[in-house]
């Protein structure tokens, strides 16, 4: 709703009320046009302020209603009404306004910012546009080039940039709705003609079918198939070359295919996902709400390898004070050079001053005894691991939580070998840790809710997508990772090239395929985890148990490739071939074609055409199937949080809502088919079996994915 106050004698002052971000639902609106309708027809009101409650303007259209039957009155009009104003309206904002908030205040025919604030037109990363106007009005305002910056990336801008495009005509330090209510009273009587920028014409601008040219191409790279970002250029370039009547009803036009498209509904799926996963539970009934975090100032990083160097740059980033161990003193020197330069380029990307000073570096593990939580990123070793968390327990203060960045290694296992189990958390970070979105915190049987909760609100902090997971092998994303890199060896022996699997994955929307993929994070890692596993014979073994380990199907083609010495990128061979180590451009490898047919004819295999469905069906379904197991097994919560995973971490297209949402989608019924079917092909492939939670799922009806939970539930009060 929208709450009517007279201030200073002749202004109303309209609050929006819908807490927590005043987002615009069908009661806010029809607040909005009852007071400003009141407002305006007051013979004693001279000018109108509109503010949002609790220091936020508006977040925006209200997302919830999107699934629904939308009623109350539409935000267009409501918009158009405020324009068309006989009196000067004024938006004050604070905090955010966003999407349809922003498109309000630009309707308002003058806007006042706090410096706090930040302006955007988000809808993109929803899947839609700005669709009240806001596609219209904006390139009006400040210009096609910056608008189609805006609105074609949904970046948020501070107040100060705000001012400096245009967007906003003051900002200030002090009380925003004082401010907008005297600059009110300042214009009050003014004419109103020349605030009304549906009336502006589209600044000129030269060469606009390359500019519009150019944004198109970049969009469509970058887009990897999602469809808004070209709507929103499409929408940009009506406001550019047409009239704006014709505009709006190109916005409309676009906005309606968009609305309804899977693509949104898997993007909004993903806004309400991330606020979920930070609602965590723990099987034990230990949950986000009723369990307290601890307070962390200072922190550790034990082991300063790639990891440990992108751990303390983001824990810096964040503010806290860390302790950076490494034994060996050359590894020391080059780790805090390497940490510098970081945090230098970081900074000077945000315009702030580099967090040096906040980094003790020091070969001594002593150094750690007054921290408030230790990251131990050493060697993935187990005995090592075992030593440095042995000696963690002797040297901290009592309560200090200790975490292992280990993605293998049993996290319950490294808690027994301490005093307070308890204390012990992984913290699962994704190489280059200060930039990638993803934290997986693990909980062992014996973690406290209360070092899940420190864990998680240190990830928070650090500005992390950071998900709450149970321990088990490859925590949830690279437990899911496994069949699906298993079966893109197996399309390989069948027929497939490493150049038809990536394209197959990359035309789905995956920034790169799983054989440059692998060639980018080097071989030699999955080799090292199959050796460790038992699973790897020198030369591939030969005969039939070349093909077969453990009782399965299993392909040695990486462990083939290792030998030879191809470790991906950094040796210039792998998948593909590389010009140079490092380099990112994979040519085809004539070499690598001539091996696999060698390796067909050696292991009496017949190339057979396999085409882009398969390679997907096979890839993602064994993938998926995966994420109904740890579903199953209760290791993730809910089909949220391994999406949230998986979009964070490992490139899943956001526009496609993440595997378990994309399960949805497809149909539950259609993958169980489908898993059906390749597991007759491929019996020894256990991965392919259907999960009995896809089963069961599908017997229910196929629930809605909000509804999993009750099937999953069922499961568990059977135990
Ligand atoms: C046949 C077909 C016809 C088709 C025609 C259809 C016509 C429809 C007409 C529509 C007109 C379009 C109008 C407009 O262009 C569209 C929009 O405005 S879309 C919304 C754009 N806004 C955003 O994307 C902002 C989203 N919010 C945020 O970024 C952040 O929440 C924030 C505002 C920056 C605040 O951040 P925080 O303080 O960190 O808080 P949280 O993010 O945790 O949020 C708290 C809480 O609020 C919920 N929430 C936030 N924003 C909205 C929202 N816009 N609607 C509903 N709910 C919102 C959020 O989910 C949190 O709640 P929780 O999930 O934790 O319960």
């Amino acid at each position: 709703m929208a709450a009517y106050k007279r201030v200073s004698e002749s202004v109303a002052l309209i609050t929006l009320q819908n807490p927590p971000v005043n987002a615009l639902s069908a009661a806010v609106r029809q607040g909005i046009v009852d007071t400003v309708e009141r407002a305006l027809s007051d013979p004693n009101v001279t000018a109108v302020v509109i503010c949002g409650q609790n220091g936020v303007f508006c977040g925006g259209a209200d997302i919830k209603e999107f699934g629904s039957n939308m009623s109350g009155p539409p935000l267009i009009p409501m918009i158009h009404a405020i324009e068309s104003a006989n009196k000067p309206v004024v938006a004050a904002i604070e905090g955010s306004a966003l999407g349809g908030g922003l498109e309000l205040a630009l309707g308002c025919h003058y806007r006042i910012a706090h410096s706090k604030a930040r302006l955007g037109l988000p809808e993109v990363s929803l899947g839609l546009l700005p669709a009240a106007g806001g596609s219209q009005r904006l390139p009006r305002l400040i210009g096609v080039p910056a608008a189609l910056n805006l609105i074609t990336t949904g970046r948020h801008v501070t107040a100060a940039e705000a001012l400096q495009l245009g967007i906003v005509d003051q900002v200030t330090d002090h009380n925003t709705v004082d401010a907008a209510v005297k600059f009110a009273l300042s214009v009050a009587g003014r004419s109103l003609d020349p605030r009304r920028i549906s009336t502006y014409p589209c600044p000129q601008q030269p060469d606009l079918d390359a500019l519009f040219e150019e944004v198109m191409q970049k969009v469509r790279r970058s887009a990897r198939g999602a469809i808004a970002p070209i709507a929103c250029v499409q929408a940009v370039r009506a406001a550019a070359t047409l009239p704006y009547t014709q505009g709006m009803a190109r916005e409309q036009e676009l906005m309606a295919t968009l609305f309804t498209s899977g693509q949104a509904r898997a993007l909004q799926y993903c806004f309400f996902a991330q606020r979920a996963v930070g609602r965590w539970r723990m099987p034990s009934g230990a949950r986000w709400d009723t369990s307290k975090p601890r307070p962390v100032h200072k922190a550790a990083v034990i082991g300063l390898g790639t990891m440990g160097r992108g751990i303390t740059v983001a824990l810096a980033q964040t503010g806290l004070s860390v302790i950076a161990v490494e034994t060996q003193e050359k590894q020391l020197m080059e780790a805090k050079q390497a940490v510098s330069g970081m945090l230098e380029r970081g900074a000077k990307r945000r315009g702030v001053a580099p967090a040096l000073d906040r980094i003790i570096y020091s070969q001594n593990i002593q150094a750690v005894a007054d921290v408030d939580l230790v990251i131990e990123a050493v060697f993935e070793d187990v005995a090592l691991k075992t030593k440095v968390f042995k000696q963690l327990s002797a040297v901290c203060k009592p309560g200090t939580l200790l975490c292992t960045n280990t993605s293998a290694l049993d996290v319950d296992q490294l808690a027994s070998e301490t005093p307070n189990p308890e204390l012990v958390v992984g913290m699962h970070f994704f190489a280059p840790a200060h930039v990638m979105k993803l934290l997986e915190v693990v909980y062992g049987p014996r973690s406290s809710p209360e070092a899940v909760a420190t864990a998680m609100q240190l990830g928070k902090k650090m500005g992390k997508a950071s998900v709450a997971v149970g321990n088990c092998r490859g925590f949830v994303g690279n437990r899911m990772l496994k069949p699906y890199v298993e079966q893109a060896f197996f399309l390989l022996e069948e027929g497939a090239t490493p150049e038809l699997v990536d394209r197959a994955l990359e035309e789905f929307g995956f920034p790169m395929g799983v054989f440059t993929m692998s060639d980018l994070s080097g071989l030699d890692v999955g080799w090292r985890v199959r050796k460790g596993d038992g699973l790897v014979e020198p030369g591939g073994a030969s005969g039939r148990s070349a093909r077969v380990r453990q009782g399965r199907r299993y392909s040695p083609l990486g462990d083939l490739l290792c030998e030879h010495g191809r470790f991906g990128q950094k040796t210039c061979r792998g998948w593909y071939q590389y010009d140079k180590p490092g380099s990112r451009v994979a040519r085809s490898d004539p070499w690598l074609h001539s091996f696999l047919e060698a390796y067909r004819a050696e292991h009496g295999l017949v190339a057979r055409r396999i085409d882009h469905q398969e390679v997907l069906e096979r890839c993602l379904y064994a993938l998926i199937n995966e994420g109904f197991h740890i579903l199953d097994d209760g290791i993730a919560a809910g089909p949220e949080d391994i999406d949230v995973i998986y979009v964070s971490g490992y490139g899943w297209p956001r526009h496609r809502g993440g595997p378990m949402f994309y399960a949805n989608m497809v149909g539950l019924a259609k993958v169980l088919e489908r898993l059906e079917h390749y597991h007759q092909a491929h019996p020894d492939v256990p991965h392919l079996q259907p999960c009995s939670l896809l089963r069961r799922l599908v017997a229910s009806g196929s629930p809605p994915i909000h509804r999993w939970g009750e099937v999953i539930k069922k499961l568990h009060s059977q135990l």
